[in-house]
């Protein structure tokens, strides 16, 4: 059963490069299909207008309900799950991908300016499987870049994207922290040499040498990942 992904949102264009590279190769090999929506087809107005003044006031417009409703509504079945990113949401994980990666329909309505109406995510929630999902602590123009990042994020988790599953063994049993440098040829680049472990063919040290990289690394970069952290 493939993957079926539905994206909503009022700049299809910026969707064009899930055309390329792993991302189209994984919709030619039919493991993941992908439709993406205009939400302006969804207006029933001359202006084609989504968006109005926010009750309560505040600056920014909100996005209004009934153009989401009819276009969700157009695609939604029971075994839908509707992703709304917005910087409120949970956090977007490696963990979460997978979660994805294995679901049957996956919606996502790309919000811009101050947000969707809050009667969406409502409205949706007794029906079907709603996820608020923010994918960093930052605030982007809208929701569109943060569903290119999750849509990749899961896409190559779903078996056979990958041609190489390998990669993603070697992920899955990462220790907890970021990886180690990677090198390849040629041997001396402008006067920097590779490791000399890493060319000698000692599997475990190799493996040792990685292992202590990874936590030299993550302890500069990333603390917050060291065990007992
Ligand atoms: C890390 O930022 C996000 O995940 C993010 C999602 C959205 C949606 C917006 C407009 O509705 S602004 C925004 N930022």
């Amino acid at each position: 059963m493939p993957l079926r992904i539905d994206v909503i949102t009022i700049f299809p264009d910026y969707f064009a490069p899930l055309q390329l590279s792993l991302m189209g190769k994984a919709q030619q090999s039919g493991l993941v299909t992908i439709a993406i929506h205009d939400l302006r087809e969804f207006t029933s107005d001359r202006h084609r207008s989504v968006d109005d003044t926010p009750y309560g006031g505040g600056a920014g417009m909100v996005m209004t309900p009934e153009p989401w409703g009819q276009a969700i509504d157009a695609v939604v079945t029971d075994q839908s799950t509707l992703i709304v990113p917005t910087p409120a949401g949970k956090l977007f994980s490696q963990p979460v991908a997978a979660e994805l990666a294995h679901s049957t329909h996956l919606i996502f309505a790309c919000g811009r300016y101050e947000g969707i109406d809050q009667r969406v995510v409502e409205y949706y929630r007794p029906r079907i499987d709603v996820r608020e999902l923010s994918i960093g602590d930052y605030v982007l123009a809208g929701g569109d870049v943060a569903t290119l990042a999750m849509i990749e994020a899961s896409v190559r988790l779903v078996p056979g994207v990958l041609g190489n599953p390998e990669s993603l063994v070697e992920e899955s049993h990462q220790l907890p922290g970021v990886e180690y440098p990677s090198y390849t040829k040629p041997p001396t680049w402008r006067g920097l040499d590779v490791p000399e472990v890493l060319l000698s063919g000692h599997h475990d040290q190799i493996a040792r040498w990685r292992a202590e990289q990874s936590t030299i690394r993550t302890t500069h970069n990333r603390p917050d990942l060291l065990p007992g952290s």
